[in-house]
């Protein structure tokens, strides 16, 4: 017996929502990198899923597979080769107003040369937000990650939690309706790592963003999402979207000893071990 047995009935493809209900609405998508000189690469063959409006959804896959590819498709950073991306009933042609995105290295994304409040409000000014309201807005955000403190440092005093915090921040100032997160803890420590992943959940309850987080640890998006959004190996097609049915009240020591914990993170992990071997929906179907 498999996992996807004992799981069956509960680990099913997310009901369709009501049309209104939807944030992010992925069509079809399909990405090929086309460099001219180089062989093409199949990324994303087909892709097809909705997240709803507030929900938090983790993707994982193997490495390789297309998460980041997804991701910047998503972001509008890069051109589909077929389907759409649909934020908010508007089709993603280009970084879209309503979204901000957090990378994995906080170390390149933030300025330097600017304090942490300068970079909190640098989106803030580039929007055109006036002075006091970008002020206020990037002291809100700051207390929202407790950086209250760390405001007219720079980010090399801080540490790399610290600075991902900042980034984190820089994203909820802007007030995005979907935050999109890549890998953005995979360069901290495992404690720091804990306390930032509690403080995602936090920040998603609180302000009831719509989150899409990609990351390569499989106990990180059970722990996180609501749904985990399974991806097969390149060219990637969804191998299962496994609803993740713990209570909603989630901490580290609780959760992580929950026997439903367990079950479903070990039915993630043979859904990777899977598609590492090759498996895959388009093709199970077919044989
Ligand atoms: N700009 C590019 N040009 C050509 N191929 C690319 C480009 N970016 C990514 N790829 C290829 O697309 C495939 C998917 O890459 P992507 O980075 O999206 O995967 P990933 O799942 O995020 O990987 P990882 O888990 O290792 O971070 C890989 O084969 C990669 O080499």
């Amino acid at each position: 017996m498999t996992f996807t047995t004992l799981l069956s009935g509960r680990s099913a493809k997310a009901p369709e929502a009501p049309a209104t209900d939807v944030a992010l609405d992925l069509r079809n998508v399909q990405k090929t990198y086309d460099t001219p000189g180089r062989p093409e690469v199949e990324a994303i063959r087909n892709l097809d899923f909705r997240i709803n409006r507030g929900e938090l959804v983790c993707v994982v896959g193997p490495s390789g597979a297309g998460k980041t590819t997804l991701l910047r498709s998503i972001a509008g950073l890069l051109d589909l080769t077929a389907g759409e991306v649909v934020l908010d009933g508007t089709p993603v042609t280009g970084p879209p107003d309503g979204m901000a995105v957090v990378f994995q290295e906080y170390g390149r994304s933030l300025f330097p040369w600017m304090t942490v409040r300068q970079n909190v409000e640098l989106p803030l000014k580039e929007k055109g937000v006036p002075k006091a309201e970008r002020k206020a807005k990037a002291e809100r955000a700051l207390a929202e990650v407790s950086l209250t403190e760390a405001a007219d440092q720079h980010p090399w005093q801080l540490s790399g939690g610290m600075q991902q915090r900042v980034a984190i921040a820089r994203a909820v100032a802007y007030e995005p309706t979907v935050l999109l997160m890549d890998e953005p803890f995979a360069a901290v420590d495992a404690q720091t790592r804990a306390e930032l992943e509690d403080l995602v959940r936090s920040l998603w309850k609180h302000l009831g963003v719509t989150v899409l987080f990609v990351t390569h640890d499989i106990d990180e998006a059970v722990y996180l999402g609501e749904r985990v959004v399974v991806l097969s190996n390149r060219p990637t097609v969804l191998m299962e979207d496994v609803s993740v049915d713990l209570p909603a009240e989630r901490d580290q020591l609780t959760t992580r000893s929950d026997p439903r914990f367990g079950e479903l993170r070990g039915h993630v992990y043979s859904l990777i071990q899977k598609a590492k071997a090759g498996h895959r929906p388009d093709e199970d179907q077919e044989a």
